[in-house]
């Protein structure tokens, strides 16, 4: 068992609901420090409602929610700010401002922040490019100007701005060929690493689920229906996991990797 200061998220009895459609139901997720989780589960199965629940961006009808091992849901506006700029945030599909190059959409959550020496920025911008894995000759160029790859590295490099704790990535790989899929899991695992980072992400690359990440957490019947490594999980009776990883597009992904 994690002790509690161990655990980066740790969520019991989440209740989310809209009207009269419950979408979790006592729902439990614990983040241990320096995980790298995958969050599963098909479609409508409310992996948004949670990730924003987890975000603060919406608060549960129910339950607890500990974050850095505070309870944000008793916390004030301020306090919550505070736990926010813990958190990385990368929005699927990139969510860069396209009137602004790598390097200004980098800067922006700093200068919002405004604690850091303006002389400074161009500097600490540069760094968290290169720790995204982009040359520095993108910091200068506009999201239209780069490849798919390269906006979601972009957006990472924002995402790592105001040093995070905590990255949460929406479909992080989507889009990318496998080749640059498995390039970005390596990048995440290289971060986890260097920078001691947990890292959350919702995911529907088998790639990402078998080898990017050490744990998935698969969401169904509007609660966490099983947590483990996904070679655990595909050895599951419920319905669900093995519609999931015994199915036919995981059947292929695996014959396919293991003759690779
Ligand atoms: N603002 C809202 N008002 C009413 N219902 C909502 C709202 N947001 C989400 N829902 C409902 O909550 C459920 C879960 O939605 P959610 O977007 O979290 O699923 P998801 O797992 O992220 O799906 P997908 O993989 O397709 O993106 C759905 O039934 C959806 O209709």
């Amino acid at each position: 068992m994690n002790k509690p200061a161990d655990l980066v998220i740790d969520a019991q009895g989440i209740v989310n609901r809209f009207g009269d459609v419950v979408v979790h139901e006592g729902l439990n997720l614990a983040v241990p420090r320096g995980a790298i989780m995958a969050l599963v589960g098909g479609s409508g199965s409310g992996k948004t409602v949670l990730v924003r629940s987890l975000l603060l961006l919406r608060a549960p009808s129910g339950g607890t929610l500990k974050l850095f091992g505070q309870d944000a849901l008793a916390a004030d506006e301020a306090q919550r700010q505070a736990l926010r700029q813990r958190i990385g945030v990368l929005f699927q599909g990139g969510a860069l401002f396209t009137g602004l190059t790598v390097l200004e959409n980098v800067l922006l959550p700093l200068r919002e922040q405004g604690l850091v020496d303006k002389r400074l920025l161009p500097e600490l911008g540069m760094l968290k490019i290169g720790l995204a894995g982009l040359p520095a000759d993108a910091a200068h160029k506009y999201p239209a100007e780069l490849s798919g790859g390269m906006v979601k590295r972009a957006a990472l490099a924002r995402a790592l701005a105001l040093d995070p704790e905590l990255l949460v990535l929406d479909e992080p790989t989507s889009g990318l060929d496998p080749i640059g899929g498995v390039a970005f899991d390596q990048l995440i695992r290289e971060l986890r690493d260097l920078l001691g980072l947990t890292i959350l992400q919702v995911t529907h690359d088998l790639d990402s689920i078998w080898h990017g990440s050490d744990t998935v957490a698969f969401l169904a019947r509007k609660k966490m229906l099983a947590v483990g490594p996904a070679a655990e999980l595909a050895q599951r009776d419920e319905p669900e996991l093995v519609a999931y990883f015994r199915g036919s597009r995981s059947a292929a992904y695996l014959h396919e990797t293991l003759s690779r």
